[in-house]
This record gives structure tokens, C-alpha cells and sequence, in this order.
């Protein structure tokens, strides 16, 4: 039986939901090999890559050095060539096309750099100017666009100012005002912040959000740094070896790791150490008179609710804790807490059955005394 045929019309694309919008970037088994130069080998550095980057939203790519990533991010713009499998922006096939094609396709997609990559000899309104003078645009249109853009930035007193005269995050401001003169859809960054410290890191961070937000660019980022994923990303793919090891929502990522690689590089923004003087002491059987350590892991609306004195309530005992954090992935609340309890046998199964009725994860650590 034929399906019933699309009524042309019948769904606009803003009704659409997410899922079935089409990608802002979709990579199709795409693969990448590295012609041999004299005396070397062919590399192979990406492999059956499949991967979606939804419209508006920021997908950010994790990896180790040589995993792949500036090659990946590097064919979206063109800048090297998939020798395997296709990649279409927005719906349209870029793996064929030719280099004039490419001209008009970058001035649809803007870049950003870890090293920023602005002209020095040029003034901060001059670099942002640059895109729109090499696509013809006329002074006073040029003048007024980069205005706006270095308020949108912040940067609206130093546009006579030269690179020189700046900041790391200033420039990377100026980076980003540039990257967005031709009204991009969709802005790549490439380590944007790894040149940065932290809190500059976050402030550009949020401006990347805002961007995505208000503007409503799609961001694809590469990043080898986890907390850049856990502060701006909905979704997140893990990247070895040229292959992507495992993809999806950055919570659910974070909260419930699948692949080996992914749970190290999350362990590091949603774990608790043990401290030095319990690991020292821990056994895994239990003695009499020793407390059970429990590893609680605490997920959305849980994360700020009152658990542990509920938890005391429900089971008449005291918890100890030892260790903990509270932090927000991807906006939202996640928690996890180091806590002792009495190691006997009804005591503590009654904390496992408590813990289980109020919804939370708990992970035995061992015994101390
Ligand atoms: N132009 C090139 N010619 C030959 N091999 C290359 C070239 N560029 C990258 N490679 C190789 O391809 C693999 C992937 O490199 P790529 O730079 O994409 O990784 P990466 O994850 O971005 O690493 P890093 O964070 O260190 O930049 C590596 O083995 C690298 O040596």
C-alpha cells in the first residue's frame, strides 16, 4: 500500500517540531584521508561519521588532541575536502561544490579561531569590516552593521583600537562581532576559548549563547575542554580516533555516559573525589561498627530538594556527608554527595530502599571504619 502523499502546505516549517526540521549540518558517513606525502603514510583521520547538528542549536564536539576535530570542523567550511560520504548545510550538498561555489557558501557560515586570527596593522572596526568589504557592501551600510555589531559584543568604545591594544577576550570578541557581519546561519568555532582564562572563558561563553539565542545561529563548536560543553551545549558527541564515539543531549550525556572516553571526560565536571584520607581507609568488605560510604547522585528537581534530611526522616538515622557538589549541566541542576551511613545490615538496606523511593542513583563506595 502507497503511503498517503504530503500536502503541499500542510505543515509549515515553523510548525515542524525539532526532530524533523532539517539539520543546519548534516554529516552523512563522511570520511576524511589524508593523501600520503613522501615517505609517510596516508592518514586516516575521520571514519563513517554520521552526525547531526540541529537548526539553532550548539552542538559541541569533544576530543583528545589528533582526535579528529579540526578536520571535521574544517570540512564544513571548506577548507578541506571529504573523501568519503556527504555533508549538507541547511539541506544542500557541499561536498561537490566547486570553489566559486564555496565563496558564496563561507559568507553563510562564520568562523571563529583560538588564536582569533585578526589583522594587526588593521583598527578593531576595520577587521570587523573586513567580510563586508570583501562582499561589496557600501561604506555607510559597512558603518552602521559594524557599530551594531561591536555594541552587541561589547566593544563599542574600542573601535579604533588595534588588536594590540587588547585583551585575549576582547580580541575573541572582535573575533566573533567579524565572524557575524555577513549574517551568518550557522558560526563554527575552533577552541574559541582554550587561549582563555576561566572567567573570560565564561563571559565568552555566554556571549556565544546569546548569540545562538537571540540571533538564533546554529553553533557548531570543537572543544577538548569538558566544562565548555557542560556550560553552553545542548548536545554533545564524543570523538577517538576519528569516529564518534557516542552523541546526544549534554544531560542525558553527563548524567549517564555510555562510552569509556565519555565517561572520563565527565567524570572530571560531575564527580565527587573521595578525599585523600577516606580512600586511604576504604575497604570493599564491611567489620562490625563500620559506617557504608555512598556515592549519591542527584538529577534535576532532585538536585535542590531537602533529600538527606527526608532521607534521615524516613529511615530515623543519621547521614554523614563527607563530600559534594552542586553544579548546572547544559541549565540544569545535577549533584553529587559523598555520605556515610551505618554499615549494618538493616540500617543500611534501609538507606538503599529510602534512596530508591526518592529517586535517586546511589553507587557503594566501601567501608570505613
Ligand atoms: N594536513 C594534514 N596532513 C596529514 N595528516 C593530517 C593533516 N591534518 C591532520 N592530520 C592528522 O589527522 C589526524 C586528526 O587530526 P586533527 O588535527 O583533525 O585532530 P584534532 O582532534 O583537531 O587534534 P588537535 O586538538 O591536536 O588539533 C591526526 O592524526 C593528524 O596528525
Amino acid at each position: 500500500m502507497m503511503n498517503a502523499p504530503v500536502r503541499p502546505g500542510a505543515l509549515s516549517a515553523g510548525a515542524l517540531p525539532i526532530a524533523l526540521a532539517e539539520p543546519a549540518i548534516r554529516f552523512e558517513k563522511v570520511g576524511k584521508t589524508y593523501a600520503a606525502r613522501s615517505g609517510q603514510q596516508a592518514v586516516s583521520a575521520l571514519a563513517g561519521i554520521d552526525l547531526s547538528v540541529p537548526t539553532g542549536s550548539i552542538l559541541g564536539v569533544i576530543g583528545r588532541s589528533g582526535a579528529g576535530k579540526s578536520t571535521l570542523i574544517r570540512l564544513v567550511n571548506g577548507l578541506e575536502r571529504a573523501t568519503d560520504g556527504r555533508i549538507l548545510i541547511h539541506g544542500e550538498d557541499v561536498t561537490k561544490l566547486t570553489e566559486s561555489g564555496w565563496r558564496s557558501q563561507r559568507r553563510r557560515i562564520g568562523m571563529i579561531f583560538q588564536h582569533f586570527n585578526l589583522l594587526s596593522s588593521r583598527t578593531v572596526f576595520d577587521n570587523v569590516a573586513l567580510p563586508l568589504e570583501i562582499a561589496g557592501t557600501p561604506r555607510a551600510e559597512i558603518a552602521a552593521k559594524v557599530e551594531r555589531l561591536l555594541a552587541l559584543v561589547g566593544l563599542a568604545d574600542k573601535s579604533e583600537r588595534y588588536p594590540a591594544e587588547l585583551s585575549g577576550g576582547q580580541k575573541q570578541r572582535v573575533g566573533i562581532a567579524r565572524a557575524l557581519a555577513t549574517d551568518p546561519k550557522v558560526l563554527l568555532c575552533d577552541e574559541a576559548t582554550s587561549a582563555l582564562d576561566p572567567e573570560t572563558t565564561r563571559s565568552i561563553l555566554a556571549l556565544l549563547r546569546q548569540v545562538n539565542r537571540e540571533l538564533g545561529i546554529t553553533i557548531l563548536l570543537i572543544t577538548h575542554e569538558i566544562p565548555v560543553i557542560k556550560e553552553i551545549c545542548d548536545r554533545v558527541a564524543v570523538i577517538e580516533g576519528g569516529r564518534i564515539v557516542e552523541e546526544g543531549e549534554t544531560f542525558a550525556v553527563f548524567t549517564a555516559p555510555q562510552h569509556p572516553t565519555t565517561a572520563r571526560f565527565v567524570e572530571t565536571v560531575t564527580g565527587v573525589e573521595v578525599p585523600e584520607h577516606l580512600a586511604s581507609r576504604l575497604r570493599t568488605e564491611a567489620r562490625p561498627g563500620d559506617s557504608l560510604v555512598l556515592r549519591i547522585t542527584f538529577i534535576g528537581e532532585n538536585a535542590t530538594a531537602p533529600v538527606i534530611s527526608r532521607l534521615s526522616a524516613i529511615v530515623g538515622i543519621d547521614v554523614n556527608i563527607l563530600a559534594g557538589r552542586i553544579d548546572a549541566i547544559a541549565g540544569q541542576p545535577f549533584g553529587s554527595l559523598l555520605v556515610s551511613v551505618p554499615s549494618r545490615a538493616p540500617e543500611s538496606e534501609a538507606v538503599l530502599g529510602a534512596l530508591k523511593s526518592l529517586g535517586l542513583k546511589a553507587e557503594v563506595i566501601g567501608h570505613v571504619s
